[in-house]
């Protein structure tokens, strides 16, 4: 199992973003994209997420062109983006249940338990603070089965406590052999990540 980005490259608008970027994720492996602000991390993550076309390169799972083979790649990774993507009209157990059904978990309440969900479970999500619609968002994504967890800014609105919580949570992820491709600007201090600078790599 394995994720493999080759030669990637990103336009946006007319502009040239980066290039003949990169990497590759295998079970157990963490990368840590960094650069400045506008460098294109959220881009790159979202190429990985197939919700943005390269310019040029390919990303492949499993050996398998990800913009090709959909149904290989699809139940395999979580994206997390900047937005909190909630259905602010469900609860916070009710949004997790979708996802949790999605990725055939049903196991909702240890997600819950997870990051201290289980008082807040029955409020619409548009009642959150951003620090809880986070929260609720990281227990979604630790409620999937999936295998690459790709997170964008995922300590963003968490207080020291929550951080702290959630880099335990990912450091269990990659011991089970889950991979992770996360954008931060704040370091998260794990062992064994590889760092992708994308101002070495800038057009
Ligand atoms: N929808 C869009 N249309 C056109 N240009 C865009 C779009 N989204 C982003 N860009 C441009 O692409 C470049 C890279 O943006 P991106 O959000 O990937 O950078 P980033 O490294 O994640 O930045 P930050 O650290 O500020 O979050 C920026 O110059 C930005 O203005």
């Amino acid at each position: 199992m394995s994720f493999v980005a080759q030669n990637l490259a990103c336009q946006r608008a007319d502009q040239l973003i980066f290039e003949d970027v990169s990497f590759s994720l295998s079970p157990g492996e963490a990368v840590w994209v960094k650069g400045r602000n506008g460098a294109g991390k959220s881009s790159l993550l979202r190429i990985c997420a197939r919700l943005l076309a390269p310019l040029r390169g390919q990303a492949a799972w499993h050996g398998e062109d990800i913009f090709k083979d959909y149904d290989g790649y699809i139940g395999d990774y979580h994206y997390l983006g900047h937005l909190d993507a909630l259905k602010y009209a469900l609860t916070v157990r009710e949004n997790i249940d979708f996802w949790a059904e999605f990725h055939g978990i049903p196991d909702v309440a240890s997600a819950l338990d997870q990051f201290d969900l289980q008082a807040l479970s029955d409020i619409p999500t548009g009642m959150l603070s951003q620090g809880q619609k986070k929260r609720t968002n990281l227990a979604r994504l630790t409620a999937s089965s999936a295998k690459l967890w790709i997170l964008d800014e995922p300590l963003s609105a968490l207080d020291l406590h929550y951080i702290a919580l959630f880099k335990e949570r990912l450091i269990r992820h990659l011991a089970e052999g889950g991979m992770a491709l996360f954008a931060t600007h704040q370091d998260l201090e794990l062992e064994q990540v590889k760092i992708l600078d994308l101002d070495d790599w800038a057009s």
